[in-house]
Parts: structure tokens; sequence; C-alpha cells
């Protein structure tokens, strides 16, 4: 397991914390020492030069960490406000409170009181964390509200933006969707990212993303029973990504004493007259991802409009089920897709033959729109854990209703039901790999395990034609051979690598021919492919951050997630 890409939900966080406790080789003070501790090495990182802090301490142990943040902030020159609740916390909470009362005073928490501090140089929010359980109410509703306001001084939020659920990336008490809460510059989190801080708003809210070490690595078999959820990021080594000592290389390697149909055979089925471009995008981009062929299957009354480039597509009429069902007795056809640009009557008939054969089959678009107008009860009869759905959200909603009335109820008690929750529970209902496309996609099988893939930075991708690309990535990746999750999983990673490549003005045409340099760059080991635009950015370099890490007596170098910007922002 790679440090850093597992993620917890908060129980897991719990249970995970509860076992280092009991074995008494560390105590819940010392974790909240830890968490304190790291979260103002962080804030120092990044404003060196000490200024005015204003601290808003929770009624749990969140509000224990932020007491902590003060005394190591108060050493380091800064001058604080303090505001806290009048509480009974926890034994930890209350111990770090009593030490900054020995130190300064305890305001009031609540907004009147926050309007009249804030004129600072940052905010510190540790209201809530893990452990919130309900929507916010009162006075702390009105200071959280107050916390959005955007001409405030920066936010540094610990473990999360108060009121988010961090299970879900929603907020109780508020519609999902639109709701946003305050907005951190920086969150320091501990230990392990939790689904909130990359889904829905969740992901962006939390500004750069710190996961800091606090020393929990021993007890992490804890969570090891539960289904596993991976991040892919950049930032974060992935088992299967193809560097050379990963068990994928071979396969996007290609031997050198092959042949093509080594490397697979990708149909790619598609529709009648006037259907466009969506099955040739795939085509393309399955051909690009290096599926040893690929062949195009209209009805014959469309093959001539399909006869443009690339010539290295092949092509082959397929008029409906029998048709297809005497094509794939040639067992060299190693994937197939259908849905882009296929009608829904056409996908209808072709899928119990596509079904059928047993082999690794997208089903996207037409094909998702077919599969839900089935009898509800028949859906998915046919499927098998080798089928890969890619549903937008509108598609899962035609697909998996109930699931989907879920994700957009507003609750006020948490945690919220989440896009991973609905993926996970549409996998094993549908007994398919279930992909659910959108800035936070998540990809999880029928057995559980998950993938969450997050990107914040790239708008233009939301554009006509993308997911059939992404459809033609992974039917050439399935082709080759990669299991359906890995395939899945290493697609979705490409594919926004090849938008970041582009950069803005992105059509979906242009997201194949950007394939290439980003294999051949992962096939040379490029330090930098991942970076942002693929290459490398200049800025601090790594033992500039670990002398400052050294510097402020860190505990631990942290991973930064979303951002690896690790520059001091200049001004306070
Ligand atoms: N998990 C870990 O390993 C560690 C956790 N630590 C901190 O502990 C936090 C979790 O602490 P807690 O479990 O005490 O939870 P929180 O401090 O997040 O908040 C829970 C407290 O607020 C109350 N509450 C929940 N929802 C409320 C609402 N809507 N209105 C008013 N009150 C509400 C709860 O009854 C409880 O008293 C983490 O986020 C993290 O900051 C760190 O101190 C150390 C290590
Ligand atoms: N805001 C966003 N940021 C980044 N990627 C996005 C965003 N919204 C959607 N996507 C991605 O863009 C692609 C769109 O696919 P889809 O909705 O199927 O479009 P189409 O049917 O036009 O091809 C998916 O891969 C999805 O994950
Ligand atoms: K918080």
């Amino acid at each position: 397991m790679p440090v850093g890409s597992e993620i917890l939900t908060t129980a897991q966080m719990r249970a995970t914390e509860s076992a280092a406790m009991s074995s008494g080789r560390v105590t819940g003070a010392e974790l909240m020492e830890r968490a304190g501790r790291a979260v103002a090495g962080h804030i120092r990182l990044r404003w060196p030069r000490p200024g005015r802090a204003v601290v808003l301490c929770g009624p749990g142990n969140n509000g224990g960490d932020g007491y902590v943040i003060a005394q190591h902030l108060h050493r380091a020159g800064w001058q604080l406000r303090v505001l806290g609740l009048a509480n009974q916390p926890g034994p930890d909470a209350a111990q770090m409170r009593q030490r900054w009362q020995e130190i300064g005073p305890i305001l009031p928490l609540d907004a009147a009181t926050f309007a009249g501090v804030q004129d600072c140089d940052l905010v510190i929010d540790a209201i809530f964390g893990t452990g919130l359980t309900r929507a916010p109410t009162g006075p702390i509703a009105a200071l959280l509200a107050a916390l959005t306001d955007p001409s405030l001084p920066p936010v540094v939020a610990v473990d999360c933006p108060s009121g988010l659920c961090l299970d879900s990336g929603g907020w109780p008490g508020r519609d999902r969707g639109t709701a946003t809460g305050a907005r951190a510059r920086l969150t320091v989190a501990f230990d392990r990212p939790k689904p909130g801080h990359v889904l829905e708003s969740g992901a962006f809210r939390c500004g750069e993303l710190v996961i800091a070490d606090i020393g929990l690595g021993d007890w992490h078999h804890i969570a090891s029973n539960a289904p596993q959820t991976l991040l892919l990021h950049p930032a974060i080594p992935t088992p299967w990504l193809p560097a050379p000592q990963g068990p994928a290389f071979s396969l996007l390697a290609k031997p050198a004493d092959g042949h093509k149909f080594l490397s697979g055979h990708a149909l790619i089925l598609a529709g009648g007259p006037a259907r466009g471009g969506a099955a040739r995008l795939s085509a393309r981009a399955a051909l690009r991802v290096g599926a040893g062929l690929v062949t195009l299957a209209p009805p014959v009354d469309a093959l001539a409009e399909h006869a443009g480039p690339p010539d290295a597509l092949m092509r082959q009429p397929v008029e409906d089920a029998s048709d297809l069902a005497d094509m794939l007795a040639d067992s060299r056809i190693t994937a197939l897709c259908l849905g882009p640009g296929c009608g829904i009557e056409r996908a209808a008939g072709l899928l119990p033959s596509a079904l059928a054969c047993g082999r690794p089959c997208v089903l996207d678009a037409d094909a998702l729109t077919a599969l839900s107008q089935r009898p509800k009860a028949e859906r998915f009869r046919d499927l098998h854990d080798k089928v890969i759905l890619t549903p937008h959200m509108g598609e899962f909603a035609r697909l998996f209703p109930d699931l989907a009335n879920r994700l957009v109820a507003a609750d006020n008690t948490g945690p919220l039901f989440s896009r991973l929750d609905a993926a996970r529970q549409a996998a094993s209902r549908a007994r398919a790999v279930l992909l659910l496309k959108g800035p936070d996609t998540v990809i999880a099988t029928p057995d559980g395990s998950a993938l969450i893939h997050t990107v914040t930075d790239l708008p233009w991708l939301a554009t006509a034609g993308a997911g059939d690309v992404l459809a033609g990535l992974i039917a050439g990746l399935l082709a080759r051979s990669l299991p359906p999750l890995q395939a899945a999983g290493l697609a979705v990673q490409l594919h926004a690598l090849a938008a970041r490549r582009f950069g803005p003005g992105l059509t979906a045409d242009d997201l194949p021919d950007q394939i290439p340099a980003i294999l051949r760059d992962l096939l040379e080991g490029a330090s930098g492919v991942f970076e942002r635009g693929g290459r490398k950015k200049t800025g601090i370099d790594e033992m500039q951050v670990k002398e400052l890490h050294a510097r402020i007596e860190e505990l631990a170098v942290a991973n930064s997630f979303l951002e690896r910007k690790l520059k001091p922002w200049g001004g306070k």
C-alpha cells in the first residue's frame, strides 16, 4: 500500500485512533499535540513572518487542536485572539484549553465577537472536524455563515472547513450541489484524506490540502477489513501505474518481439447514419492507448460515413445481435465498447450479444440509457464483473433513481450519503464496475474496492465528446488485458493528463492525440509527467522543503494532495 493514497472514512479514522490509544503507546493528548503542532508548522511554513491570527475553537477535539495551534503560534511570536466555548469538552481538549488559558484569555465563540477581531492576517478554523454529526444551528451557524465572507483574511482549516461532512463532501442542513461553506486557503488534515476532502464541493472548499502524519502508521491495519478506497492523484504512487517496476509497465511498454494481437483487439460498435463521430472518438482513443487493432462496427448503411481517417482503423459492418455474435466467434477480439453514438434502440438490440460473450466491455451513453429502459427486475441480469458502466450523473439517475435521489436529498444529520456510497451500492447491485463521472470521478467494483480521482482545475474537460474518448481509452486498455478496475483508473488519469497537457480551448478531438507523448513520458519514467501541464514545476525544491520542515520542528513531511505549491504566499 503506497503511503498516503488510502482514503479513510471518519469511522475508520476513529477506529484507528482508538486502537492507537488503547495500545498504551500513545495518548489522545499526544495525538492532539502532534496534530496542533503540524498545523502550526504548516502555517509558519507559508506565513514565515509572525502576524495576528484569530483561532476559532469548537466544542470538541477539533477545538482542542485549535488551542494547541494557538500555543505554538504564540511561542513563535504571533499575536493571538482565541475564541472558544464554555462547554465541557473531552479531557484532552480540556487540558489544551487550560494550557492556553495560562497564556491568554478566551473570548466568546460567536459572530459578534468574531466581527470585532477579524481585522487580522489569518483566521484558523478549528470549530468542527470529523465529529460533525448534525447541521449547525444558532450562534455557531451564524459564525459559520460569517466565515463564507470572501473578504475575510485567509482561512486555515483544521481537518476541514467547519460544517463540511468529511464522509461525503456535502454540508449537513444545506442543499446538496449548491451549498458552499467557508473556503479555506489551506486545510491541514491528519493521517489520511477523508472522502469529504475530495468529493463534491469539499474538494473545492479545502484549498490546498495537506495531510500531516501524526504517527498512526502502526494501526492502519485496523481499517483494512473494510472495503478499500484509494485516491488517484498525480502526487501519489499508484500500484499499477506504469513505473518501470510496476506490474502494468510491461503491458504498456509492449513486448519488442510481440505482434499486434498480443496488444489486443478492441471492437467499437457504432450507430446508424448521421449518428456523429462519437464512436470514432472512442475508436481513436483506443488506438492511441495502444490496442493492437481497433475495429469500428456500424450498420452497413453507415459504413461509408465512417470511411475517413484514421486509416489505421478497421471497419466491419454489424447489422444486429446475431451478426455481433458471429463476429465475436473470433476470440482475438479482447474488449468491446458499446454506447457512444450508437442509438438507444440499436444499443438495446446489441446488448445481449455484447454481454453474453463474457469479455471485458465498456457500456457508455446510449447503452446505459438502453439498460435503464429494461424492466427494473431484469435491468442488470446479464452483466458481469468485466463490464464497466460509465454514467455521468444524468445517466446514473436513470439507472439508479433511488441512489441518485439520496445524493441530492438535503439531510440534517451526518454522515451524508456520498458519491462513494452511491457508486459502491450501484456496482454491487449491477454486479459490474461502476465509473461515476464528474470532476470527482468515483470508480467502484462489486466487491467494494473503490478509486477516487478528483480534478479541481480542469473545467475545460467538461466538453462534448470527452466521455466518448474516456470510454475508448478504457476499451483500449481492457483490450490490452488490464483488469477492469485498473483499466478504468488508468484511463481516467490519462484522460485528465491529456486535458491538462492541451489546456484551455480543448475539444474532445484533441484528447487522443495527447496520449502518445504522455505514454512516452510514462515509459521513459519522466519524473515530471504527473505535474501540472505535464512538466515539472519550478519552485521550492525538496531540499528547501526539508530544511523548512526541520526549522519548524515539524513532526513529519506531509503530502500536499490537491495542490503542490509549497511557496510562502508572499504577504501574510
Ligand atoms: N482522529 C484523530 O486521530 C485525531 C483527531 N483530532 C481532532 O479531533 C477532531 C475530532 O474530534 P471530535 O470527535 O471531538 O469532533 P469535533 O471536534 O469535530 O466536533 C464534535 C463536537 O461538536 C459537537 N457537535 C457535532 N455537531 C454539532 C453541531 N451541529 N452543533 C453543535 N455541536 C456539534 C459534538 O457533540 C462534539 O462535542 C478531528 O477533526 C481532529 O481535528 C486530533 O486532535 C488528534 C488526532
Ligand atoms: N467540471 C469538470 N472538471 C473536470 N472534468 C469534468 C468536469 N465535468 C465533467 N468532467 C469529465 O468530462 C467528461 C465528460 O463526459 P460526458 O459527460 O460523458 O460527456 P460526453 O457525453 O459529451 O462525452 C467525463 O470524463 C467527466 O468526468
Ligand atoms: K475545522
